[in-house]
C-alpha cells in the first residue's frame, strides 16, 4: 500500500517554499546559533577556544567539522556552542534569535530542544536555565510578531545519554510543563547508550501523563528503536530512519515490512527525519539515497526537520528544497509533511487542529488545489 507522491502541478521554488507555513519538531537550540552570535558571546564570556573569530569562517568550520561521518565526532562541535551559553543573558539571546530565525524562514510552529545540564558550568541552576530559555523564546516570538511573522514555540528538555541525570531532567520538564516546556527527549551518543538505561525517567513521565520522544535509529539500528517504543513508550522517534533495516527489498523490488516496521507505521509513530544531519553523521549516504523517499511512499508518518541548523548550514526551507530536488516532491507532499508534523506535536489537540485549519491548510491551498 504505497502513497502516491507523484508531483501534481508546478515544482515548488525556494522562494515559495520559504513563504509556505512549516512545522519543525526536531531542532536543537545549541545547534542553531548564528555564527556571529557565537563569536560575540565568546568574546563577552572570555571563551578562547573557538577555532576562528571570523563569523563566516566559523560557520564554514562548523559545517565542515560536523561533516564527519560519525555521530560521535559530529557531537564534538557542540563544545563550542555550549561553551558560550553559560549565562542567562546568553541563553535569552540564543533562544530569542532562534524564534526569530525560524519565523523568518516561515516556520509557524516549532519544538526546540536542549539539555539544561549542559549550561550549568558557570553556576546556573537547572531552573534558571529553563527560565532564561523560556524568556528568550517569548521575546523572540514578540519580535517576530512585531515584523508581522507569527510563530508559536514549545521546548523539549533533553537528558544526555552519557550522563545519568535523566530522571532529574524529566522531573524538571514536568515542573515546567505549564511554562512552555512541552516534552522530554534523550540525546547524545546512541551506540552503547540504549534508551532502557533511562527507564526510570520514562516510567515517571508516563505516570505523569507527560510527552516524550527519543533519539533512536540514527547511529544504532532496530534494537534501539524497539527499546525506545516497546520498553520506554516513546511517542515519536528522533530520526528513526534505521527502521528501513526492517523493510525487505528496501533498495528495490516490492518492499515488505517486518514486524517492527509495520508496528511503527501502523501505530502512526512519527519519525522526526533530519536529512542533512543524517548525511553528515553517516546515517544516510546522500540526500538522494536517504530512506525518506521509501518511508514517505509507504505512508510512514514522516516529518521533516533541521536537527542542527548551524552544523548543517540548513533551514526548514532548504531541507524541503533539497527533498523536492532529490525526490520530485510536490506541494501535496510538502503539505503532507507539514500536517504530519502538526498532528504529532506535543501541544493540546485543539490547538494543533486550529493551526492545521487556520494556518497550514489555507497556506497550501493555492498550490495544492
Ligand atoms: O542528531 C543528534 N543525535 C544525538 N544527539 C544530538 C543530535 N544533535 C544534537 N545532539 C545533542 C548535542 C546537543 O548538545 C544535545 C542537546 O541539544 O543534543
Ligand atoms: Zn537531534
Amino acid at each position: 500500500m504505497a502513497r502516491d507522491s507523484s508531483p501534481a502541478g508546478p515544482v515548488p521554488t525556494p522562494d515559495e517554499i520559504r513563504r509556505a507555513p512549516k512545522v519543525l519538531l526536531h531542532d536543537h537550540l545549541d545547534g542553531g546559533l548564528r555564527p556571529g552570535t557565537v563569536v560575540e558571546l565568546a568574546e563577552a564570556a572570555g571563551y578562547g577556544a573557538l577555532p576562528t573569530t571570523d563569523a563566516a569562517e566559523l560557520g564554514t568550520w562548523f559545517r565542515t567539522a560536523a561533516d564527519s561521518g560519525s555521530l560521535e565526532s559530529y557531537l564534538e562541535t557542540f563544545a563550542h556552542t555550549c561553551g558560550v551559553m553559560q549565562t542567562e543573558q546568553a541563553l535569552v539571546r540564543v533562544a530569542a534569535e532562534c524564534a526569530e530565525d525560524l519565523a523568518d524562514d516561515g516556520v509557524v510552529y516549532a519544538e526546540v530542544r536542549y539539555a539544561p545540564e549542559l549550561f550549568v558550568e558557570r553556576g546556573l541552576s537547572l531552573e534558571a536555565v529553563v527560565e532564561a530559555v523560556q524568556a528568550g523564546f517569548a521575546e523572540g516570538e514578540r519580535r517576530a510578531a512585531a515584523r508581522g511573522r507569527t510563530i508559536r514555540t514549545g521546548t523539549l528538555l533533553c537528558a544526555m545519554r552519557q550522563h545519568a541525570r535523566a530522571l532529574e531532567i524529566a522531573e524538571l520538564a514536568v515542573r515546567y510543563r505549564d511554562g512552555g516546556v512541552v516534552g522530554f527527549d534523550i540525546a547524545g551518543p546512541e551506540d552503547g547508550f540504549p534508551p532502557t538505561r533511562n527507564l526510570d525517567a520514562f516510567e515517571y513521565l508516563r505516570t505523569s501523563n507527560a510527552h516524550f520522544t527519543i533519539h533512536a535509529g540514527e547511529a544504532f539500528g532496530l534494537a534501539s528503536i524497539w527499546e525506545a517504543i516497546q520498553h520506554c513508550g516513546a511517542e515519536r522517534l528522533g530520526h528513526g530512519v534505521r527502521i528501513v533495516d526492517d523493510i525487505k527489498n528496501s533498495a528495490g523490488g516490492t518492499p515488505e515490512l517486518g514486524r517492527l516496521a509495520a508496528y511503527v507505521r501502523d501505530r502512526r509513530i512519527p519519525l522526526e527525519v533530519c536529512p542533512s544531519s543524517n548525511v553528515q553523521t553517516g546515517a544516510a549516504r546522500s540526500i538522494a539515497e536517504h530512506p525518506i523517499g521509501l518511508l514517505a511512499s509507504m505512508s510512514f508518518r514522516v516529518t521533516v526537520n533541521t536537527d542542527n541548523r548551524l552544523m548543517s548550514g540548513c533551514s526548514m526551507s532548504s531541507e524541503f528544497g533539497a527533498l523536492v530536488e532529490a525526490f520530485g516532491f510536490g506541494w501535496a507532499d510538502l503539505q503532507w509533511f507539514t500536517i504530519n508534523a502538526m498532528k504529532s506535536a506535543f501541544i493540546d489537540f485543539d490547538q494543533r487542529l486550529d493551526i492545521i485549519n487556520t494556518i497550514i491548510k489555507p497556506g497550501y491551498a493555492r498550490q495544492v488545489n
